[in-house]
């Protein structure tokens, strides 16, 4: 963690906007080389690094600014690098050296450097420039995280560890992280992997894969026997390697592995509400989302049909859309926040909530270092007296989701946050007008989907749910198919962590304007 001013102060407040700074950036250029000087920009804006840049006055005129809104648009030699980009930077005894992730091509970024020559009476002066520059390029993200790579071997059709090596270890590398890289050798590892990690030699681990290993992980450090201090000190990332990759687009807004590594170079620790689920005499976190009906069937049912691509999912929801398809089941919620209305008001009020990291969690007792005590008891227990019974046997879909994006482009939880203690649960029937299911389907990609009518959105922190008068069927806990029968959810606000680029909005467009 930054040691400076920066790291003390409001993270959205500019810190050259405070009193301490003003004397530096007044003398904020730093003359290398003989006839050109780096400066970094005075541009007031938000603290959140992205808007802020480093221009670098350089002869070379055939090196091309690399961003649109180059802030220093009279020099027209000037290259401005994001600090957001900047990767690291020091001064050994000659010169001053910048590493940074240069935009190679669209959603893909490589190491580059700039590298100057420093004269001796401006070595001092280097020195703390040198710092100031960290401390704008890293704000309030921690940095030379300590990573625990995992790799699926058959993420990305075999392709994950080339990604890996091409597209990942390079940024890491430069952004002097310690890295400890292992490859997931069958199914279930990443769970053995996270339960025995030590806990105080890593920050983060990063799955280098689809959903699926995030998933393990997190059930890996919630059977340690701190499980609670692993949950909330080791942030869980991904590397996009899979096919639907959600986490990297809720939190980093990208599916690229170079950009999602620069992502985690950068990112921003936050508290992230996890779901108990409890199946028989199983429990498990489920990070992600929780389904039974349409999405599950065309989740999971469809794998046979693979060879069509991402044709499938569209194939079997018409199949299912025409036949009319209902899934009945009993379900109880503990409805937190009932209307569509109360929720845009819940989510407004979210976008201008910085409290910090800690209050983001609920509290830790200290009592129960595992996991936390269910407070609703589990599927076996009698049923809690402030679930509500909603009426369920011509359910369609049931969809209760932890995170924005199902996949790139699916926005079905647009309410999402990440630590507002809720999930948000959809039910539509399965009666409704085949043209109204068709809808609800198109409106997923265009937008709209949370403002139909016939999708009912609630805001919730538990619900039982039971299938019944189905012979059999599908239930995905984050993708994962668990067996045909009843389960009840309790949510745990803030258990988890992971890394974003906000600290604690997904980048996905929510229910009302981000700037609003
Ligand atoms: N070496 C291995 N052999 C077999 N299975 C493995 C191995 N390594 C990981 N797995 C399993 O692969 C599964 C899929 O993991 P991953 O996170 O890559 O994907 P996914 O979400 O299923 O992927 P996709 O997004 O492509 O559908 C997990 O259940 C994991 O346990």
């Amino acid at each position: 963690m930054a040691t400076t001013s920066l790291a003390d102060s409001d993270p959205f407040v500019d810190p050259v906007n405070t009193a301490s700074d003003r004397v530096y950036t007044e003398a904020w250029t730093l003359p290398v080389g003989k006839t050109f000087a780096m400066r970094t920009s005075q541009d007031e804006r938000r603290a959140i690094a992205v808007a802020f840049y480093l221009p670098v006055r350089c002869f070379d005129a055939k090196s091309p600014p690399q961003i649109e809104a180059d802030p220093f648009p009279e020099a027209k030699t000037t290259q401005a690098i994001p600090f957001f980009n900047i990767l690291w930077a020091e001064l050994s005894d000659f010169d001053i050296t910048v590493q940074y992730a240069k935009l190679t091509a669209k959603n893909v970024v490589r190491v580059a450097s700039v590298n100057y020559l420093v004269e001796k009476p401006q070595r001092s002066y280097a020195r703390s420039w040198v710092a100031k520059l960290l401390d704008r390029a890293y704000g309030e993200s921690q940095r030379k995280k300590r990573i625990k790579v995992l790799i699926n071997p058959f993420g990305g059709s075999g392709s994950a560890q080339k990604w890996y090596l091409r597209d990942i270890e390079p940024i890491f590398a430069a952004a002097r992280c310690e890295i400890d890289v292992e490859r997931t050798l069958y199914q279930g590892h990443a769970v053995e992997i996270a339960e025995k990690l030590d806990i105080e030699a890593y920050d983060v681990i990063a799955s280098c894969s689809g959903d699926g290993l995030p998933h393990e992980v997190f059930n890996g450090l919630g059977k340690k026997p701190d499980a609670t201090k692993a949950l909330s000190k080791v942030a869980v990332v991904q590397l996009p390697c899979g096919t639907g990759n959600a986490m990297s687009w809720n939190l980093n807004g990208t599916g690229s592995t170079s950009m999602a590594a620069l992502c985690v170079v950068k990112g921003i620790r936050t508290p992230l509400d996890l779901t108990s689920i409890t199946q028989g005499d199983r429990r498990t976190l489920s990070f992600l989302s929780q389904s039974l009906g349409i999405v599950a069937e065309v989740d999971l049912g469809t794998e046979h049909l693979r060879w069509m691509g991402s044709a499938r999912f569209t194939y079997g929801f018409l199949v299912r859309v025409l036949r009319k398809t209902v899934y009945p089941c009993d379900l109880w919620v503990k409805i937190d926040i009932p209307t569509k209305g109360a929720i845009r008001e819940h989510y407004r009020n979210e976008l201008t909530n910085h409290a910090l990291v800690e209050e983001r969690r609920d509290s830790d007792d200290g009592e129960s270092p595992g996991l936390p005590e269910l407070q609703y008891g589990s599927i076996t227990s009698s049923l809690p007296s402030t679930f509500t019974s909603i009426p369920s046997s011509k359910v369609g879909n049931f969809y209760a989701g932890n995170m924005a994006l199902m996949a790139p482009g699916a926005n079905f939880f647009p309410a999402t946050l990440p630590s507002d203690g809720h999930l948000d649960l959809i039910t539509v029937g399965g009666d409704i007008s085949r043209h109204s299911a068709i809808q609800c389907f198109l409106a997923v990609e265009k937008g709209g989907f949370f403002d139909l009518p016939q999708v009912n959105y609630r805001k919730i922190s538990g619900y039982r749910i039971i299938p019944r008068e189905q012979k059999g069927g599908y239930i995905s806990i984050d993708g994962e198919r668990v067996p045909f029968e009843g389960f009840q959810a309790e949510v745990h606000r803030g258990l988890g962590t992971v890394l974003s680029k906000t600290g604690h909005l997904y980048e996905a467009d929510g229910v009302v304007p981000k700037s609003g």
